[in-house]
């Protein structure tokens, strides 16, 4: 292995093809701005719609200075055909984050997500998949500075870790979450070209890259099948906006800029939530069980006909009697049909049976006929009778203040306690009035289902998925229904009441039952030393998880200090420390215990961020409640006092594992200041 920076024979020939690559690109960008559209559409709308993917496409050929063109090339040992690499045949390819071509049409730069670019990631000594060298570049502030060389075919090379991966992760950083392309790991890249058939689920611990696996699965699904996710569409959820405001730049940078990003709550934002629930009625109302109240309220509206229906025509009376009605009603129940769909099917169903009377009369009556017998008013009033429209908030506020009409539906599903657990103490008047809570939003998206098909996307990715409760799995599951999805997680992270136990559970109300689960467990974020030391908290937490296995050694990167006195004084002076480092600095502290730490870095004159805030190189401390810390990741953490996380939460296991998503945020370094005993497993 070679790592070399200073400018030798074959880096001015790797910075030669970097010159050319650009050169091509802009050629192609030019290409694209030159186009001239009069010709090919006289329709205004046509023209517009073109224009805009027109500019799109110029926006995806911007050339950005400070992500390289090219991270790697593969040289193989024998020609590859065109099929696989991207239309031009060779034994040497550059890989980069997008595809371009010189003015012949001959790739200089293949997509990573190319067939011929596969081996990149997966090729090893033990097999080389016909690669000769594997090169790696090195960039400084976009200049190409190092190379490193890996001869797969060479038996007497012996193969080793990435100098260069080691140095890309611990470079220290400011701002948003960066994509991974130019060293995502074998068994990630598994993961990420898995197909778009099948539903995935990575359980994973702390920093083993499911974030950024999931980011990278969905841009190579773009790739692999651009024209179907394009009509079906693709969405990221994530737990809460900071979260979703740091990992927001990765797809775009790696050119999908048409993923949309939600958090569950916005996927159900049927009604404003202005109230919360204790943890017993938010644990009911997000059980599995409620569905099956729901649906049965819901049907609870449909009411047997009692009389005959009688329908005026010109001079002629058509009649059908109560009996046959019932039966198209029942059948309708049986075929198990949206409540909505079936109740838009009734007029035509009653129409039918109007029809073949009159056919049985002698008469000959066509569709526009049977039409205008759906519409008759006498019509409409019976199935307004028998099928009244449904509206899904008003049906869930009924459930959740009028006692009586809950019992009837929960019967034999929910018992005594569990009904009065959900019921408001003091029910709202009406549905514009109610204190809605996150659950209740989303029985009321339950019910929206059950009265008309949700829309199903083509792929979702759930990140943080251990935290959602069984009902909203089956609200992400249903914007899945006709698409797959990739489930990421880790149980030992779970820090809701109804977090998940197991994920065949889980994947089972997401209605993926079927999904493979796959296990990460090199760990790229946190060094060995804090992984270690978070690591004793799962016999606790998670036992039969496995630990992660840092890929990084780090000496001197836990500090744990005790201090007597002045607990915020010798925090903000370990921030201070922390400080004179390169890079993102995060104070995470017990929610409880942030206006106090506000304070003191306020009287200290240290400036801070919030966590939604992006950081920049003049503002790189971001003050961070435990409860937002997850999935977040900072170059320096400065830990307050621990116990203080754990006595945050409800009950002692919830809390340990609070503390162990704020034990594992850190990628260079992390410094625990504590003033009261540290929980017994961390206590040396
Ligand atoms: N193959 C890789 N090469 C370089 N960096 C990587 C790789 N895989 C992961 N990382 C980095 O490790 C860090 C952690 O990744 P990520 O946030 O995706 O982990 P996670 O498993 O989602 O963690 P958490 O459970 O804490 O949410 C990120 O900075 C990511 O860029």
């Amino acid at each position: 292995m070679t790592l070399t920076s200073a400018p030798g024979d074959p880096l001015a020939h790797e910075r030669d093809h970097l010159t050319a690559s650009r050169a091509a690109l802009r050629a192609m960008r030019a290409d694209v701005e030159a186009l001239d559209i009069a010709d090919v559409t006289a329709n205004w709308v046509n023209a517009a719609v073109l224009q805009g993917q027109i500019d799109e496409r110029i926006k995806a050929l911007a050339d950005l200075a400070h992500t390289p063109l090219f991270f790697g090339r593969l040289d193989f040992l024998h020609t590859v055909g065109a099929e696989s690499a991207e239309g031009g045949e060779g034994s040497s390819f550059y890989i980069g984050r997008r595809h371009v071509h010189d003015a012949d049409g001959d790739p200089m730069v293949i997509d990573w997500r190319a067939p011929v670019s596969q081996p990149f990631y997966r090729a090893s000594k033990k097999d080389p998949l016909d690669v000769a060298l594997r090169r790696r570049f090195g960039y400084t502030g976009g200049e190409l500075t190092a190379y490193e060389d890996e001869h797969l075919s060479d038996p007497a090379e012996a193969s080793q870790v990435s100098a260069l991966l080691q140095r890309e992760i611990e470079r220290p950083r400011v701002g948003p979450m960066r994509d991974i392309v130019a060293t995502i790991q074998p068994e990630q890249d598994e993961i990420v070209r898995s197909g778009l058939g099948g539903t995935v689920c990575v359980q994973g611990g702390p920093g083993t890259g499911k974030t950024a696996v999931g980011l990278h699965r969905v841009a190579y699904l773009l790739y692999a099948h651009r024209e179907r996710l394009a009509r079906t569409g693709t969405l990221v959820i994530g737990p809460n906006d900071s979260f979703l405001h740091y990992i927001e730049q990765v797809l775009p940078a790696l050119g999908e800029l048409e993923v949309k990003q939600a958090t569950v709550g916005d996927l159900v934002a049927h009604v404003e939530v202005r109230g919360a629930d204790d943890p017993r009625a938010a644990l009911v109302k997000g059980d599995a069980r409620m569905a099956r109240v729901l649906r049965r309220a819901v049907r609870s509206h449909v009411s047997m006909p009692t009389e005959a229906l009688m329908v005026v025509r010109g001079s002629r009376r058509w009649r059908v009697p109560a009996y046959e009605l019932e039966e198209i009603v029942r059948e309708l129940l049986d075929r198990d049909i949206r409540y909505g769909a079936a109740r838009d099917a009734l007029p035509q169903r009653i129409a039918h049976s109007v029809l073949v009377r009159m056919e049985q009369a002698g008469e000959a009556p066509d569709d526009r006929v049977q039409d205008a017998v759906a519409r008759n008013a006498a019509v409409k009033a019976a199935v307004k009778a028998v099928w009244p429209p449904v509206d899904p908030a008003k049906l869930v506020h009924r459930l959740l203040s009028d006692a009586e009409f809950l019992a009837e539906h929960a019967d034999g599903l929910l018992d005594a306690d569990e009904q009065k657990a959900v019921l408001w103490a003091k029910p709202a008047r009406s549905v514009r009035s109610a204190k809605w809570s996150a659950a209740d939003a989303v029985l009321i998206d339950e019910a929206h289902d059950l009265v008309a098909r949700t829309h199903s996307l083509g792929h979702v990715v759930l990140d943080e998925a251990q935290d959602l409760s069984p009902m909203q799995y089956r609200a992400v599951g249903r914007r899945c229904t006709t698409g797959s999805a990739t489930v990421l997680g880790d149980l030992a992270q779970g820090t809701t009441p109804w977090a998940t136990r197991s994920w065949a559970e889980a994947l089972a109300h997401l209605g993926k039952g079927d999904a493979v689960v796959e296990e990460l467990t090199a760990g790229f974020r946190v060094p060995r030393e804090v992984i270690a030391y978070a690591s004793r908290l799962l016999p606790d937490i998670a036992p039969g998880l496995t630990a992660v296995e840092s890929v990084r050694e780090a000496p001197g990167s836990l500090v744990v200090r005790r201090v007597a006195d002045d607990l915020a004084g010798a925090v903000v002076q370990a921030c201070v420390e922390s400080l004179a480092h390169e890079g993102s600095i995060g104070l995470i502290a017990a929610d409880a215990r942030i206006p106090v730490l506000a304070e003191a870095l306020d009287a200290a004159g240290v400036p801070y961020l919030d966590p939604g805030a992006e950081t920049t190189w003049d503002a790189r401390l971001t003050l961070v409640p435990a409860s937002l810390a997850k999935g977040l990741e900072y170059d320096y953490v400065v830990l307050d006092e621990p116990s203080a996380v754990v006595d945050g939460e409800p009950d002692e296991r919830t809390g340990l594992r609070r503390l162990y998503v704020a034990l594992t945020r850190a990628v260079s370094g992390l410094v625990v200041v504590h003033g009261a005993e540290l929980p017994g497993q961390l206590a040396a």
